[in-house]
């Protein structure tokens, strides 16, 4: 059986992504405990985690150091790196959208939009025909049109509570989110066997997960 190294995102991710792979029946400790290590090596399956940082995931993958990953939908779009998506997770569902301050329109001039997804806001506001200017940003994205930095945000939309609580309200749904499992082209081709098993055991976790919500 090959070696498989997957890259796992930490943060809000990596426990319901770790649940799934215990109920796709890896041989896992049931809890990985919360140290500092950034590699977790679970040899009775022949894995090798690395964890890293969302954004950094398909990174890893593209460069083959890590053989499959799992990477949110806005990182993919927002990066569109040489990997392969293998299966929808439907995991960590949220979506991208614009938001502003109530009853506002953008200014008519090169409009300010703060975020941390450049690429996917420059796409959206090209595709709707407005000329905007980017100010991009790695995080407290709301604080953006609160202090007069930008007209409108473009960032991730969860419960809906952060925009709430700083007194914003969304104009535009941009793109729907959820995390994916990701390949690298070579890998997928050399370990193929192995990648197409674990696809085989999720999806089937995927499918029962939407059977239970119906
Ligand atoms: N409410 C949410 N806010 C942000 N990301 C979410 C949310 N819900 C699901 N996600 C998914 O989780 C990923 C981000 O995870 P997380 O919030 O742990 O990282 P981060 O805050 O972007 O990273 P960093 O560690 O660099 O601050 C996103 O790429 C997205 O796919
Ligand atoms: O709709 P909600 O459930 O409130 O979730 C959305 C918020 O969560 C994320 O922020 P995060 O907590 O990752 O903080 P940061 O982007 O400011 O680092 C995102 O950037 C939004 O601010």
């Amino acid at each position: 059986m090959n070696e498989l190294t997957i890259a796992m995102p930490k943060g809000r991710i990596f426990e319901e992504a770790y649940r799934m792979l215990l109920e796709a029946g890896f041989n896992l400790p049931a809890e990985v405990e919360m140290s500092r290590k950034l590699m977790i090596e679970i040899p009775e399956e022949k894995i090798r985690f690395i964890l890293s940082k969302p954004m950094d995931v398909p990174v890893y993958v593209e460069h083959g150091v890590a053989d499959i990953g799992i990477a949110g939908k806005d990182v993919l779009l927002e990066q569109q790196r040489e990997v392969h998506e293998l299966l929808d997770l439907k995991i960590s569902n949220c979506y991208i959208a614009s938001a502003g301050l109530p009853n506002t329109s953008m200014n008519e001039i090169a409009p300010r939009i703060a975020t941390k997804y450049p690429n996917i806001a420059m796409k959206y506001y090209k595709g709707i025909g407005e000329q905007v200017e980017i100010i991009e940003l790695n995080g407290s994205i709301e604080l953006a049109p609160m202090i007069g930095l930008a007209d409108r945000i473009v960032d991730i939309v969860s419960t809906g509570r952060t925009l709430k609580e700083n007194g914003l309200v969304e104009y535009e749904f941009i793109t729907a989110v959820s995390s994916r499992l990701i390949a690298n082209p070579v890998s997928y081709r050399m370990k193929g066997e192995r990648i197409m098993d674990l696809v085989k055991r999720l999806k089937k976790c995927v499918n029962e997960h939407k059977n239970n919500q119906i």
